[in-house]
């Protein structure tokens, strides 16, 4: 059998991230990095109009030049996405070298990690990957995610999340918390957000949820 990709999410605040290259592909990269607390660094003699409004905001550095050996310096991870095969394999050799992770954009097996497709919304990420078989299938399975689970569920998980922190902190027995939280999850909370009746709960609604729920 093949060996298979490990799935991970990484906690990259500030951690310095280059990506090599500025086009269409180093742009979904960059996107991807976006928002992530990353010191975000592009080498490229050019880039595309989305990156450059990213430069303008202050969302990341652009240093305008080709690739040279030695620029990975520093870098906790690292994308080999220009058009140049050669270069691409230049920056492979040299992350490898510094035992940096890298990603290559085109050729896959000779990188550490392959970006997968993702769907945010809020706290959820769903990630999808094919493992390089059919980038078109992963992008396709998003395009339907994307329409399955819609901004209704930045929401839920912000509720989700404020009452397993209550639950936490209310209830010390295991099992006990573990049943209240799976309660919690067969509430129609989704379903009043996408209907528009949803109002969020205070700290009192649900330490009182909670003396109710326990006792049964
Ligand atoms: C998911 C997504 C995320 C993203 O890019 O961020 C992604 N590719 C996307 C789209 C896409 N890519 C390509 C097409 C054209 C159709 C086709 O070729 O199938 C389309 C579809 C389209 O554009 O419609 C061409 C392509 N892709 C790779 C190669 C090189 C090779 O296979 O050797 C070539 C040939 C280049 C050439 O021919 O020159 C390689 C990779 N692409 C990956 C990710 C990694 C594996 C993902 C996985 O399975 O887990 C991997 C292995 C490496 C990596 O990039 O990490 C993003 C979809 C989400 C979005 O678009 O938002
Ligand atoms: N992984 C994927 O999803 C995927 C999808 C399509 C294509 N690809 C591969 O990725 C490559 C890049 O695709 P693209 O559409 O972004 O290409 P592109 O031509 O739009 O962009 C290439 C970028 O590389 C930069 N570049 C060129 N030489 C460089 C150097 N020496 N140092 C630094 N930067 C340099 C250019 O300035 C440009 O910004 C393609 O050649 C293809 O092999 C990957």
């Amino acid at each position: 059998m093949e060996n298979h990709y490990v799935p991970v999410m990484l906690n990259c605040s500030g951690r310095r991230c280059i990506v090599i290259g500025g086009g269409k592909v180093a742009e979904r990269k960059i996107e991807a990095l976006a928002g992530s607390g990353a010191l975000l660094t592009i080498i490229s003699p050019e880039v595309t109009d989305q990156i450059l409004h990213m430069v303008d905001r202050g969302e990341a550095e652009w240093r305008k030049k080709p690739y040279l050996q030695g620029d990975l310096e520093g870098a906790f991870l690292v994308y080999a996405a220009t058009s140049s095969p050669a270069v691409n394999a230049q920056v492979i050799a040299e992350a490898k070298q510094r035992n940096i992770l890298v990603n290559s954009a085109d050729a896959p097996g000779t990188g550490d990690f392959i970006t997968p497709g993702t769907v945010r919304r809020g706290k959820l990420t769903i990630a999808v990957s094919a493992s390089g078989a059919s980038p078109g299938l992963a992008k396709q399975i998003i395009e339907q995610l994307r329409t399955d689970y819609g901004d209704e569920y930045q929401i839920y998980l912000d509720f989700l999340q404020q009452f397993r922190e209550v639950i936490q902190f209310e209830v010390e027995d295991r099992r006990d918390r573990k049943r209240l939280l799976d309660r919690v999850l067969e509430m129609d909370i989704l379903v009043q957000i996408r209907e528009k009746r949803y109002r969020p709960w205070s700290q009192e609604e649900m330490v009182k949820w909670i003396t109710v729920n326990r006792e049964e």
